[in-house]
């Protein structure tokens, strides 16, 4: 069996619903496939901000609304049939939504309510999806994946019971993929107790990467709006070249540097099981796209990570000691307490430097834990650069004219931070 894996991009309005449909009727077929979809187009976002609203008790019903329209807008386009059960399903969620939103019981929390909120997006896009590919004569089974990806209580960044899931999934998926697809959602888990999780933003991929893993895929297929895993972020570069094979390797490291088409944690779960993963463009689907998979080469063309965003952050002792492991550990735990990610770090005898994704209430949480101890300075708008398989002419190509703030280089890899 395989696992599709479909982002807000594929889902973003009518025709790439239709779209879509086209790639599952000709290369998917009938059965054996389970379909993971995210939210459409920017829906996450726009219920970032329908949910800050509600919870500050500010007036969230025109936010509300007009994502409620967007989803409108697409089902009126797909289903001509206005006595179609996804008319009825959408006002259902939408209702919930808004009355889970008006009755927000605060005591538990900002983040475990963010949970119950943005994961709308992910219900809605697969109910239509559901209903769509039906009418296409593509017989489906909607699954909850919340009843299936079982996590803990790290709201917003849950983690997962692997053997809970794994034999949840097994117990119930297979038999399902013997006679039909599957449609499920991205993003989203669920705790013992009944109550939703999501798995970090952009973790749709990786929950791709849980079912092929539960349910020993044979491939994994993540449908993108570019031909493949390419050597940069074809928003930022031009001569960009598509690598046609990479290894799980190579393609973790470039995710975990930046590389935004797939969430870092998708690669392990693949790896364990030697799943390959191929990106695949929704534009031109019978492309070559890429192939991950445990594999050997010679030399890669370097490849150019961008992350935008970045803060960085430097602690200095107070009394002219040198920077010991002593201090070094107070400061990792503030930054893990705080769910503060190092992206880089490097220290000198009585400083140490790190850099993180600017995060405003965090990084002032942080002031409060650690000013007492030391003395803290910090740079925001900056843009940390990773060159892998870096060569002098991508390396002068890329830092000329940029004011360097810190660098770092290995045999491999050369990162530096500068202004945005
Ligand atoms: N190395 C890279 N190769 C290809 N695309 C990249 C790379 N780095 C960043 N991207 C960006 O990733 C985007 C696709 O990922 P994303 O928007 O998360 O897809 P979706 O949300 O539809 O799953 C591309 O449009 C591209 O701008
Ligand atoms: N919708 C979620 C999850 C996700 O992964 O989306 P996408 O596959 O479109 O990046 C988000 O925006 O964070």
């Amino acid at each position: 069996m395989k696992i599709y894996k479909f982002g807000g991009a594929s889902v973003k309005n009518a025709d790439a619903f239709r779209n879509l449909a086209q790639i599952v009727q000709t290369y998917g077929g009938n059965k054996q496939l389970l379909i993971v979809v995210s939210a459409m187009g920017k829906t996450t976002n726009a219920l970032e901000l329908v949910f800050d609203l509600a919870y500050t008790y500010k007036d969230y019903s025109e936010a509300l609304q007009q994502s409620r329209a967007y989803h409108q807008e697409v089902v009126q386009a797909l289903f001509p049939n206005t006595g179609n059960p996804v008319y009825e399903e959408l006002e259902h969620l939408f209702s919930k939504l808004n009355y889970s939103l008006q009755n927000l019981n605060r005591q538990v929390g900002y983040d475990q309510l963010y949970d119950q909120t943005v994961s709308y997006g992910e219900l809605l896009a697969s109910t239509i999806l559901h209903h769509f590919l039906q009418e296409q004569g593509l017989t489906n089974t909607w699954v909850d994946s919340r009843k299936y990806i079982q996590t803990d209580t790290t709201w917003r960044e849950a983690k997962i019971d692997w053997d809970w899931s794994e034999r949840l999934i097994k117990r119930d998926l297979p038999t399902i993929l013997d006679e039909q697809l599957i449609v499920t959602q991205g993003f989203l888990g669920g705790t013992n107790n009944g109550l939703t999780t999501t798995l970090g933003r952009e973790g749709s991929d990786f929950s791709g990467a849980i079912f092929a893993y539960c349910l020993q895929a044979e491939a994994m297929y993540i449908w993108k709006d570019v031909e493949g895993l390419l050597n940069a972020d074809p928003k930022y570069f031009t001569d960009t070249v598509r690598y046609a094979e990479i290894s799980y390797q190579e393609t973790v490291e470039m995710a975990y540097y930046g590389a935004s088409v797939i969430h870092p944690k998708t690669i392990k779960p693949l790896a364990n099981r030697l799943i390959p993963l191929y990106v695949k463009s929704f534009l031109h689907p019978s492309g070559e796209g890429t192939k991950i998979c445990d594999c050997r080469y010679q030399k890669l063309a370097p490849a150019y990570i961008i992350k935008e965003n970045q803060c960085l952050i430097s602690f200095s002792v107070k009394d002219f000691t040198f920077i010991s492991e002593k201090n070094l550990g107070t400061i990792f735990n503030a930054l893990s307490e705080l769910r503060l990610k190092i992206n880089l770090m490097q220290n000198s005898a009585i400083s140490f430097s790190v850099c993180t994704d600017w995060n405003e209430n965090r990084l002032q949480k942080l002031l409060q834990t650690l000013q007492d101890q030391f003395v803290i300075h910090y740079n925001t708008g900056l843009v940390l650069y990773t060159i892998k398989n870096y060569d002098s002419e991508s390396l002068n190509k890329t830092i000329a004219g940029k004011e360097i703030l810190l660098e770092q280089r290995t045999r491999t890899t050369f990162q530096f931070v500068c202004k945005q």
